[in-house]
C-alpha cells in the first residue's frame, strides 16, 4: 500500500515537472516569435496573438506546477543539438521556435489530460491557433521580404550559374528565379535544388520560372508564370496560400487580370527588345508608366535593363527592376549587383 502511494506521487511529481518544463518551453519559444512580429515585422496583430497565447500559458503555469521543479535534478537540461548553436537566418530562429512551441503544446495536451481534464481541450486548442500563427508568419515574411525587394536576378543557364548567383547574393541580391528553357527536367531539378539552397543561406527568396511542379519539388518560395503558363487559380491550388505567384503582363489588361486573379507581384515589360525574349516586341515608356500609376502589387520592370539604360528606366517611376543578362553576363556580379542595389535604393524614384 505504501508502496503503491509512493510511486503514485512519483508519477505525480514527474507529471508536474513534464508539465513545468514544458510550459516554459512553450512560453519562451512564443517571446522569441514575439519579438520578431513586433521588432520585425512592425506587425501589432501577430504581436499580440502571441502576447496572448503567452498569458493563456501563464494561467495553466500555476505555483503546484513550479514548485515541482528540479533543475539540478534533470537530466535533459545538458542535452543540446548542434543546430541550437548556430542559426543561419532569422528564418532559422522562427522555424526552431515555432516546432519547439508545437511541440511542447502536444507534450502539454497528452499528459495535461491526465493532470487536468480541461488541460488537453486548452491546449490542443492553442496548438491549432500556433498552426495558424505560422501560416501567417510564413505567408506574411515572404510578402515583406517581396516588398523589400528592388532587383530580381532572372537567371540564365552559364556554365558558372552558382558562381554567378553566389556573387549576386554577396552583393546583397535578395531575390532569385531560376529560369532555363531548355535543359532536361533531371538538370533543372538538380539546379533548382542547388540554388534554392544557396538562396536559403543568402536568407534570399528562391522563385522557379515557368514550372509548378519544380518548385513544389525543391520546396521553393514561389513560382513565376507567363501568359502562356497555367493558370493563377489552378497554381494556387497546387501551391497553397503562402508561396508567391508572379505573373508576366504586358499590356494594362494583363496587369489588371494578374492582379484580379490573385498575383503577388507582377513583371512589367519588355522595357526594351532584348536577345534574352527574342520576337517580343517592346511593351515600352507608356506601358510602365500605366504600371507606375496602377499596380497595386510590387511590380518589377524587366526587358534589356542595363547599368547604362538604368537611370532612363528610374525616370519612369521605376523602383523594382529584373534583370538577365546584365548580371549573368557580366564581368564583375557582384559590384554590378551593388550598383543596380545602390541606384534603386529604399524610397521611389524621382517625380
Ligand atoms: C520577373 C519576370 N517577368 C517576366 C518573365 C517572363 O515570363 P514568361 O512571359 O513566361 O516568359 P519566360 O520567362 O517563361 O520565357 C519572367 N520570367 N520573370
Ligand atoms: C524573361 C523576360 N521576360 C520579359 C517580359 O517582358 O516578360 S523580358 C525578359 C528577358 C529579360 O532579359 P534581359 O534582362 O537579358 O533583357
Ligand atoms: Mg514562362
Amino acid at each position: 500500500m505504501g508502496n503503491t502511494d509512493g510511486q503514485a506521487r512519483f508519477v505525480q511529481l514527474a507529471l508536474c515537472r513534464i508539465l513545468d518544463a514544458n510550459l516554459d518551453r512553450a512560453r519562451e519559444g512564443l517571446r522569441t516569435i514575439e519579438e520578431w512580429c513586433r521588432f520585425g515585422l512592425d506587425n501589432a496583430s501577430l504581436t499580440d496573438e502571441c502576447k496572448h497565447l503567452r498569458q493563456e500559458l501563464a494561467h495553466w503555469h500555476t505555483p503546484a506546477l513550479r514548485a515541482a521543479r528540479d533543475t539540478p535534478g534533470d537530466a535533459g537540461t545538458a542535452l543540446t543539438h548542434p543546430d541550437e548553436a548556430q542559426r543561419s537566418s532569422v528564418q532559422a530562429v522562427l522555424q526552431a521556435n515555432l516546432c519547439r512551441v508545437e511541440e511542447a503544446l502536444r507534450v502539454l495536451e497528452e499528459y495535461g489530460k491526465v493532470y487536468d481534464p480541461e488541460m488537453g481541450g486548452a491546449f490542443k486548442q492553442m496548438r491549432y491557433r500556433v498552426y495558424v500563427l505560422e501560416s501567417k508568419l510564413t505567408a506574411n515574411q515572404r510578402q515583406q521580404r517581396l516588398e523589400r525587394s528592388r532587383l530580381y536576378l532572372v537567371t540564365a543557364p552559364t556554365e558558372t550559374l552558382f558562381a554567378t548567383v553566389e556573387a549576386a547574393l554577396q552583393g546583397g541580391l535578395k531575390l532569385v528565379q531560376y529560369r532555363d528553357k531548355t535543359a532536361d527536367d533531371e538538370v533543372r531539378l538538380s539546379n533548382a535544388q542547388k540554388l534554392c539552397q544557396l538562396c536559403r543561406r543568402y536568407d534570399a527568396l528562391f522563385i522557379v520560372n515557368d514550372r509548378v511542379d519544380l518548385a513544389i519539388a525543391v520546396d521553393a518560395d514561389g513560382v513565376h508564370l507567363g501568359q502562356q503558363d497555367l493558370p493563377i487559380a489552378l497554381a494556387r491550388q497546387l501551391l497553397g496560400a503562402q508561396r508567391l505567384i508572379g505573373r508576366s503582363t504586358h499590356c494594362p489588361d494583363d496587369l489588371h487580370r494578374a492582379i484580379q486573379e490573385g498575383a503577388d507581384y507582377i513583371g512589367v515589360g519588355p522595357v526594351y527588345e532584348t536577345p534574352t525574349k527574342a520576337g517580343r516586341p517592346a511593351a515600352g515608356f507608356d506601358y510602365v508608366r500605366y504600371a507606375a500609376a496602377h499596380a497595386t502589387v510590387p511590380w518589377f520592370a524587366i526587358g534589356g535593363i542595363d547599368t547604362n539604360n538604368l537611370h532612363e528606366v528610374r525616370a519612369a517611376k521605376v523602383d523594382r527592376v529584373a534583370i538577365v543578362r546584365a548580371i549573368m553576363h557580366a564581368e564583375q556580379p557582384m559590384v554590378t549587383t551593388q550598383y543596380f542595389l545602390a541606384q534603386l535604393g529604399n524610397g521611389r524614384s524621382e517625380e
